[in-house]
């Protein structure tokens, strides 16, 4: 789920004690490195001797009543750095990056970091301009596809969240909440003011919701603008990444709907934002973007909308809330699981095709076509086929699947599965899982197996499509299935 950064946390949502994650009981301050702006040592993390300045941001700690200004000598490495991305030497905009230690070596490592952008196109399929009752916001110059990139944009500034700030004890809520809005104001005063005067201005004219909470004028735009980088495939860097706040010149002017037709997601290799349309839109139509979890009720929405100071009227929130709220609730529980119920007798062959095919008329009923259900229960669609063998069908959901996947989980090498005659099929793990009384698929044996050990009342399907292979107590496995199990582990399937 794409959503704004730290800010919409629990914590983020009380003013006061906002943005604050402690560090450990001990309340270590953090220590800072500062990277040359141009430079490209490529281990500045494993050592300070490529760092302009160190800086040992220690304040009032608890254990230290007294105020300390820190040095450059203090024994211990950086626990973040402030740096600059991509390294590319042309034109290219870059981001200016406050990152815990140890992050910049994985994103270093992505496959084909760093990437150039690819070449921007003649006309953008997007336009700056106001939008009644929010500010400013992204139209669309043009019809636009779905599944098509509306634009690719390097971020401004990437700043982690959940950096530690120390306290001493005598604080309360309140002046902790202040005193850590000063110290992370600090930080961003330093990244800021690397930036490239464009790209400063760019970042100065962002929207800021946040100016009489305590939050200077550089935190307020973070807390206004900045979004997860986080995408559905978790590699390395993006688990590493998903606790970020990514601030973009265009990206972040995207106004919220509780039924969006956008959905970013980050591509590490060129380090930049891809926004994808999630359905087909018309000329003109506002571009918008989910700040929340969407699928959750309109009650809940609206006080997770608070800290952006929005009072959301998109449809599903002024028009029969109710019933929206239902069919949100659905697709938020559905969790289908397709080998269960190919070996699930009780069930009948369309069974999980017609659940699957009303989850998606949900998805589209409410608009929420971003949510990577509507990938999920695609993919549902195109492996039941698969399981009941029906190449033809299942090549025309992999059509789909291949284009909803864009913007949420991939499905691994889907294109193989486009031409009915693939061999592809065959060596599909469910392949004729539902049909065939023996597969010759091992994934698809085991299961049968597992049906086979629990017996017919121990293989149930819930209504939301999860699966469960169930035991009753004392139950005793026929020594027939037993053997045939030991058989599998054997050759090691
Ligand atoms: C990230 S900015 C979006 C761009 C902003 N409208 C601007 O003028 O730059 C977030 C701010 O836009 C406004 N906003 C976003 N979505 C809105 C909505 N659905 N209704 C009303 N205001 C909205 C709120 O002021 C919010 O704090």
């Amino acid at each position: 789920m794409m959503r704004r950064g730290f800010l919409i946390s629990k914590k983020a949502q009380e003013p006061e004690v906002t943005t604050i994650k402690r560090a450990n009981s001990r309340e270590e301050p953090i220590r800072l490195a500062l990277e040359k702006p141009g430079s490209w040592p490529t281990n500045v993390l494993a050592t300070n001797s490529n760092c302009v300045q160190f800086i040992s941001l220690l304040k009032v700690t608890k254990r230290s009543s007294s105020l300390s200004t820190g040095g450059a000598t203090t024994p211990d490495g950086p626990t973040h750095i402030v740096t600059t991305l991509p390294p590319l030497n042309n034109n290219e905009p870059n981001t200016q990056c406050l990152l815990l230690q140890g992050t910049k070596q994985v994103i270093l490592s992505t496959p084909g970091f760093p990437k150039p952008l690819p070449p921007p196109p003649a006309s953008p399929a997007f336009r700056l301009g106001p939008s009644p009752g929010k500010g400013m916001g992204l139209f669309s110059t043009r019809q636009i596809k779905q599944g098509e990139i509306i634009l690719w944009e390097r971020p401004l500034l990437i700043m982690a969240s959940g950096i530690p700030i120390a306290f001493p004890a005598s604080f309360s809520e309140a002046q902790r909440a202040q005193h850590a809005l000063n110290d992370l104001e600090f930080y961003m005063e330093t990244a800021v003011s690397r930036m490239k005067p464009d790209r400063r201005a760019a970042f100065m004219g962002l929207h800021n919701c946040h100016k009489k909470d305590g939050s200077g004028p550089l935190m307020g735009r973070v807390r206004t603008n900045g979004i997860s980088p986080a995408s559905q495939t978790k590699t390395e860097v993006d688990v590493k990444m998903a606790d970020h706040s990514v601030v973009s010149e265009h990206i972040s002017r995207l106004n919220h709907s509780c039924s969006p037709n956008t959905q970013p997601r980050f591509d590490f290799a060129t380090f930049a934002h891809q926004l994808y349309a999630v359905r087909d839109i018309a000329e003109g139509e506002e571009l918008t973007l989910q700040y929340v979890d969407i699928l959750v009720n309109k009650t809940e929405r609206a006080e997770n909308l608070k800290p952006y100071a929005v009072v959301c009227t998109c449809t599903a929130c002024t028009e029969n809330p109710r019933e929206s709220d239902k069919r949100r609730s659905a697709i938020a529980s559905f969790m289908p699981s397709v080998p269960v119920w190919a070996v699930n007798r009780q069930l009948s062959d369309d069974w999980l095709i017609k659940k699957s095919l009303q989850i998606l008329e949900f998805i589209e009923k409410e608009k929420v076509e971003h949510v990577a259900m509507y990938n999920n229960a695609t993919a549902t669609v195109m492996d039941a086929y698969i399981c009941l063998g029906d190449r033809q069908n299942a090549s025309k959901w992999a059509a789909k699947v291949m284009i909803r996947h864009r913007w949420a989980e991939e499905y691994k090498r889907v294109e193989e599965f486009l031409d009915p005659d693939s061999p592809a099929y065959v060596q599909h793990p469910l392949w004729r899982l539902r049909v065939d009384e023996n597969p010759t698929n091992a994934k698809g044996a085991m299961y049968k197996l597992m049906a086979e050990a629990c017996g017919p009342g121990g293989v149930s399907t819930m209504s939301n499509g999860m699966g469960l292979f169930t035991f009753a107590q004392g139950q005793e496995i026929p020594p027939e299935t037993l053997k045939k199990v030991l058989a599998m582990v054997k050759q090691g399937k």
